[in-house]
């Protein structure tokens, strides 16, 4: 089995550094200490209510990681021209509703496909992959190749939560990579359950964030990326 990679979402530093509207703690900090000990990338997400990370936070992050940014964003015309200034490897479009406490679902990719398959082709003129999170679901997945990803993140929130099994997933999984998609999956993912996420074949790289950033506060952020790191290669029957 190939190693999976893991891409950790530095959102939650930047919600506690909010808590006081300082500099501390500062997400490039973290990223770089998350690289340090074996992230792949860094993901981050820019809301439309900026309640966590910033734009100068994408700036920076973009400047100064050495592995590759994939920066989350809605489907608006703001997000899009960001990111053709920012220019990250990679944009994952995601669904946003301003109360949500967390992101609810995958993107409509089959009732948005015009708005999102328009956005899809601007971000790829200006040479930046284009990844749709989008739910384990047939229909979405032949939408998010129709509209011109070459990548999908698929939503594990119902898995993580308990409301779909794992067989859900593989069934996407085989849809989606027998369209010549790359796959990847995120959210809600933790050392409990990545196991079984990380297994699934053909599985690309896992974006994991809120377990991490809560783990980091009993044992610190290095370690926390390390052991998660460390559960998807065992996982993987890689040395972990
Ligand atoms: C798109 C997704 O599932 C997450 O990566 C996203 O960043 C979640 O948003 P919050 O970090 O605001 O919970
Ligand atoms: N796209 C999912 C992500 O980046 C991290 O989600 P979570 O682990 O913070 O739930």
């Amino acid at each position: 089995m190939s190693r999976v990679l893991l891409g950790v979402n530095i959102d939650h530093i930047a919600t506690v550094r909010n808590a006081r509207g300082g500099r501390f703690p500062c997400p490039v900090e973290a990223a770089l200490v998350a690289e340090a000990h074996g992230a792949d990338g860094i993901t981050a997400h820019l809301r439309e209510d900026r309640r966590h990370i910033k734009d100068g936070d994408i700036r920076r992050l973009k400047a100064e990681i050495a592995t590759r940014l994939n920066f989350e964003m809605a489907v608006t015309d703001e997000m899009v021209d960001l990111a053709c200034q920012v220019q990250p490897a990679y944009v994952c479009l995601v669904p946003e509703k301003r109360e949500e406490l967390t992101t609810e679902g995958g993107l409509d990719v089959v009732g948005q496909f015009a708005r999102i398959q328009a956005a899809t082709a601007r971000l790829n003129d200006a040479g930046i992959e284009v990844s749709l999170f989008i739910d384990p679901n047939a229909d979405q997945l032949a939408a998010s190749r129709d509209a011109g990803a070459s990548t999908v993140e698929l939503h594990t929130g119902s898995y993580a939560e308990g409301h779909e099994g794992i067989q859900v997933l593989a069934d996407a999984m085989r849809t989606g990579r027998d369209m010549g998609l790359v796959m990847n999956a995120g959210h809600g993912l933790d050392l409990a359950n990545v196991g079984p996420v990380a297994r699934l074949d053909g599985m690309h790289e896992l974006n994991i964030g809120f377990a991490i950033v809560g783990r980091a506060l009993t044992i610190g952020l290095g370690p926390a990326v390390a052991e998660m790191k460390a559960a998807i290669d065992r996982a993987c029957g890689l040395a972990g």
